[in-house]
């Protein structure tokens, strides 16, 4: 009997990409070649509105994505628990309450169903074993790298994850996860409990790009599902320039959010914010160095530019090789480089 996990992968989700489903079927191939865990479930958790990133499409709107890229899966689920939080979760307690959940679901069976209360994203067939299922944090290591941005998490929320539930990194062109695990006393205190799994057909479509290209009115079928490009060029998201996007709008495939959101209308609090995202801009791609956690940077890598909340940005900027050539560099920097993180200064 393999030990079970859940996996769970925690962003902002706008829009959802395809590579964000495939971060769950890269990890769990990988769990299951090697034989060492039973992966149960995927789930994604989408951030709180609040966060207040730009580019963040409202809740409701990215909930309802996320359903629609996830309709061709049996196992990768969303929780929409965060954004019906009444302000933004840390991802420690977004953690806690799903690992809770499925803690008192194998303990007790009977009681949600009984109530018929089930969320939405617990996986099927938990009750077949009594054994515990435990979450892990799934992951691009761009976020795992955003662990170092100072005043954006805090030692012991990162202790407390990799410590008790653990992270499963997928690799990311312009990260490099193990001298960021190295360089971190924390990450290396509990690295047996990171799993860094390289993905060898890396895609480095990003969500950020996606806005900026719908932005300008160019195509970006093929870099997202039918059914979110459908919903996105119906609803209007992202500024989308609609006259250049074919239309494959199916009003069939957006029944599911008309259902969503009549269910929902009252809980999400909606925002208008559609700014665009620009932190892929070139001009900003210079000399900097990802940091260690705790750790004072060496140059201006922190952007808090009045902070009037959670959701200013800070870049986070892999330093290209000196050594390579101008080419490979530039190859470096095309990736996402630029992280557009949050703050919360408590
Ligand atoms: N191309 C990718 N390769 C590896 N991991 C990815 C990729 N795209 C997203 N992820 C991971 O998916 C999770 C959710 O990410 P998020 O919602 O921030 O998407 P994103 O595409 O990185 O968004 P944005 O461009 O707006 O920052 C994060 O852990 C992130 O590292
Ligand atoms: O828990 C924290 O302290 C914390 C600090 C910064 C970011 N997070 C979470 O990490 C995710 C980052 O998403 P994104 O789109 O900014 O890459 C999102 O789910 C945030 O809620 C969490």
């Amino acid at each position: 009997m393999l030990p079970r996990i859940a996996l769970i992968a925690c962003g902002s989700f706008s829009p959802p990409t395809p590579m964000h489903m495939r971060l769950f079927e890269i990890a769990r191939d990988y769990f299951e070649i090697r034989g060492s865990h039973k992966v149960v479930g995927g789930i994604i958790s989408p951030t709180h509105d609040s966060y207040g990133k730009k580019g963040l499409a409202p809740s409701l709107d990215r909930c309802a994505m996320i359903k629609l890229a996830v309709q061709s899966s049996n196992w990768i689920r969303l929780s929409d628990w965060e954004v019906h939080q009444s302000q933004w979760m840390r991802t420690q307690s977004v953690l806690q309450h799903h690992q809770n959940y499925l803690n008192n679901f194998i303990n007790s069976p009977g009681d949600g169903e009984q109530h018929g209360v089930l969320p939405g994203w617990l996986p099927k067939n938990l009750t077949e074993r009594r054994d515990p299922i435990k979450l892990k944090l799934l992951c691009g290591a761009d976020l795992l790298e955003s662990f170092a941005v100072p005043g954006l998490w805090s030692n012991d929320d990162i202790e407390n994850i990799v410590a008790n539930y653990g992270l499963v990194v997928i690799s990311r062109c312009g990260s490099n996860p193990e001298k960021f695990i190295f360089e971190s006393d924390i990450l290396t205190k509990h690295q047996y409990n990171i799993t860094l799994i390289t993905n060898w057909v890396p895609n480095e479509v990003s969500s950020s790009l996606v806005r900026r290209l719908l932005n300008r009115g160019e195509s970006v079928k093929y870099l997202l599902d039918d059914l979110v490009l459908s919903y996105i060029n119906r609803q209007g998201l992202y500024n989308v320039k609609s006259k250049y996007i074919t239309d494959a709008v199916h009003p069939n495939h957006l029944n599911f959010n008309h259902a969503y959101m009549d269910n929902n209308k009252n809980a999400i609090q909606q925002s208008n914010h559609q700014d665009m995202d620009e932190s892929d801009s070139p001009l900003r791609q210079q000399s900097a160095r990802v940091f260690c956690c705790g750790e004072t940077p060496r140059v201006a890598t922190k952007l808090l530019l009045g902070r009037s909340g959670p959701g200013q940005a800070i870049q986070v900027i892999t330093v290209p090789d000196k050594n390579k050539s101008n080419s490979d560099s530039l190859e470096q920097t095309q990736p996402k480089k630029q992280k557009i993180a949050q703050v919360q200064q408590i």
